[in-house]
């Protein structure tokens, strides 16, 4: 694949909770190695951008593409579903994501936890998977939290074993869903380095987020959503050095306050 190839397309996307129509019509793309942040105000519909994404939310008009490939789809309008079994597996496996509450299994130990959806899901053998597990841990500095629970990890911690167990699947793309918002500012800092580094490494992430200093620094494009819509969108540089609408202007503006 050519580094310009799409790893996800957004065409034209719509979504509706029953009447409440949240998307109306996005478009993103993000290419191998881009790192696209989404940011706006609470409710224009970042989120479900994302759930739509991988499939964990159906949408009604628009295509989803995975590297190419168009989600299959049967019925339409709230009738609409993927088709295809096989093709959503594939599709949520290898867009793989982080949540803003981190959702580790309480009753698994961390190396459980990273090993699990590799295993069952997968099929990979335990013994490699295990390998790569306690990588990824050490990756990102939690390779002595491997026989501890969540519960016995700080929130920083916690999310930093989530970002291994999304690595551990080996995914083409990391969705990271508002994954600093949970955390004190000094626990953010220490997630923020490892989205960072993954970032440097040339990953492809989609990231939505409400840390506009991480935004401006791990993003090669940024898209500013309006009431489901984009208001904005290109470079950090531009988003956050020259906006150019009154509504980007007044959302920066309040952000920076806040
Ligand atoms: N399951 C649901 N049922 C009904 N409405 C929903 C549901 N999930 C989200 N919404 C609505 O969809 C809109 C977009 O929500 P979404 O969570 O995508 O926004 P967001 O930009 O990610 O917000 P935030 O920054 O607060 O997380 C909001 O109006 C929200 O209330």
């Amino acid at each position: 694949m050519a580094d310009t190839d799409p790893v996800i397309e957004i065409r034209d996307l719509h979504k509706a909770y029953g009447a409440l129509e949240v998307i109306k019509g996005v478009d993103i793309v993000a290419r191998r190695g881009d790192v696209v942040s989404l940011i706006g105000s609470s409710g224009s519909g970042k989120s479900t951008i994302l759930r739509c994404a991988n499939l964990l939310e159906d949408s009604q008009q628009g295509d989803i593409l995975f590297k190419g490939e168009p989600v299959k789809w049967r019925g339409t309008g709230h009738g609409r579903h993927p088709a295809d079994p096989a093709q959503v597996l594939r599709i949520r496996t290898n867009l793989s994501m982080v949540f803003q509450q981190f959702n580790l299994w309480a009753h698994m130990t961390i190396l459980q936890n990273v090993m699990e959806a590799p295993v069952t899901v997968l099929g990979r053998p335990r013994a490699e998977v295990e390998k790569a597990a306690r990588a990824y841990l050490d990756k990102v500095g939690i390779a002595d939290k491997a026989d501890a629970f969540p519960a016995q990890l700080s929130g920083g911690q916690q999310q930093r074993a989530a970002i291994a167990r999304a690595l551990a699947m080996e995914p083409e793309a990391l969705l990271f869903d508002e994954p600093t918002s949970a955390l004190d500012p000094e626990l953010e800092q220490e997630v923020v380095k490892v989205i960072k580094a993954l970032a440097e490494e040339g990953r492809t992430m989609l990231v939505v987020t409400h840390d506009m200093r991480m935004a401006a620094d791990i993003s090669n494009h940024v898209v500013f959503l309006h009431e489901g819509r984009i208001e904005e969108q290109g470079p950090p540089d531009s988003i956050f050095g020259s906006p150019q609408t009154e509504r980007l202007k007044g959302f920066l503006s309040a952000t920076l306050h806040e």
